[in-house]
């Protein structure tokens, strides 16, 4: 039943049967309040001035708890290379989660059954095409190939700040779980000992970080959510060797805690990929810290109320002092 019908609107029902009205779930709450705007498509929302306002807060914290280290910023468009999402191995895990960019490539003909199609309420897809275009499924993704073609890694590795809307298809009525969000990144390249070292820092930080803007959290082991009966393995195998960490926080419910930032190594997977090496000629290992700004701003939302100005004043002191 759509719970925005004002009681008076519905038919008379019998005493008996009328049930008490659901609460309205976080995702409504955040709707009312114009938060998030709909779209019609699950997971793909408009955010308003205010939601911004955080996003754009939780980014400016980030660059100043990793100010000094020195990272090198780049910013890609929410679009990569199809040649370098292919190489990347993304699709050998995750062919579920990856979203394409297609156009029209037909002729007048094509274009006249288009629009009959359209009209008739048919698919209309038909001529459309794969471009060279895929959208990103993480910040980091267009990255590796742009070091890998500099050369060698000086002898301190490198470090790079990312930020970049990313796709995942997982449409989901969790507000958390959107289908193009933002991801802030840092990542680390170099020898095994630096980027492990670079992880452990992040885990501290990231962990203060939300500590001091009052929020509840767990650091879990994880694995990332392989596809099939292959991806089980891959994801044992991620949990034991305790490549992936992921700071969590209860935002949708208690019991299934959401991961806001993660905490990956991936050994030399995409150092191996695309043939990024040290300076010494050994196959490069890389790791990246991830932050979702919207589930952190989510998670904010839930824990201090969705009216901003009424958050206690430590918390926006940080963000917006
Ligand atoms: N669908 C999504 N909507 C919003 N934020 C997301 C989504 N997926 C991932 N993120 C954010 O991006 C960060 C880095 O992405 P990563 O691939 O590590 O996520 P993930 O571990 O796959 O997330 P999950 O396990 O919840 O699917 C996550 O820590 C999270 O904060
Ligand atoms: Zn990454």
């Amino acid at each position: 039943m759509d719970q925005s019908l004002s009681s008076d609107l519905l038919p008379a029902a019998d005493e008996a049967f009328v049930e008490a009205p659901e609460p309205r779930s976080f995702l409504d709450r955040l709707f009312d309040r114009g938060l998030l705007i709909r779209t019609g498509v699950d997971g793909l929302y408009g955010r308003s001035g205010a939601f911004e306002s955080v996003v754009e807060a939780l980014d400016r914290l980030v660059s100043r708890i990793g100010g000094s280290d020195g990272a090198e910023a780049l910013r890609f468009p929410p679009g990569m290379a199809r040649a370098s999402f292919e190489r990347s191995g993304y699709l050998k895990g995750f062919p579920h989660l990856a979203g394409t960019v297609h156009s029209f490539c037909g002729n007048e003909a094509d274009h006249a059954r288009l629009l009959a199609c359209l009209d008739a309420g048919e698919d209309w897809t038909a001529k459309q095409a794969a471009t060279d275009i895929v959208l990103t499924p993480a910040a980091c993704y267009p990255l590796y190939p742009v070091a890998a073609a500099r050369g060698r890694l000086p002898e301190g590795g490198l470090l790079f700040d990312l930020q970049s809307y990313c796709f995942r298809h997982e449409p989901s009525l969790e507000p958390t779980r959107m289908q193009l969000f933002r991801m802030r990144e840092y990542v680390r390249m170099g020898t095994p000992e630096q980027v492990l070292a670079f992880r452990e820092l992040w885990l501290a930080r990231g962990t203060t970080m939300m500590r001091d803007l009052g929020l509840p959290l767990a650091i879990d082991p994880a694995n990332d959510p392989f596809f099939g009966r292959a991806g089980k393995m891959l994801a044992n195998n991620q949990r034991a060797q305790a490549l992936k960490f992921e700071l969590n926080v209860p935002v949708n419910s208690e019991d299934k805690p959401t991961a806001c930032l993660s905490f990956n190594y991936h050994q030399d997977h995409f150092g191996t990929t695309w043939g990024i090496h040290q300076a010494d000629g050994a196959v490069a290992h890389t790791a990246c810290v991830g932050f979702g700004l919207e589930r952190i701003t989510l998670a904010l939302l839930r824990h201090h109320g969705l009216d901003l100005d009424a958050w206690p004043a430590s918390v926006r002191a940080q963000l917006f002092g």
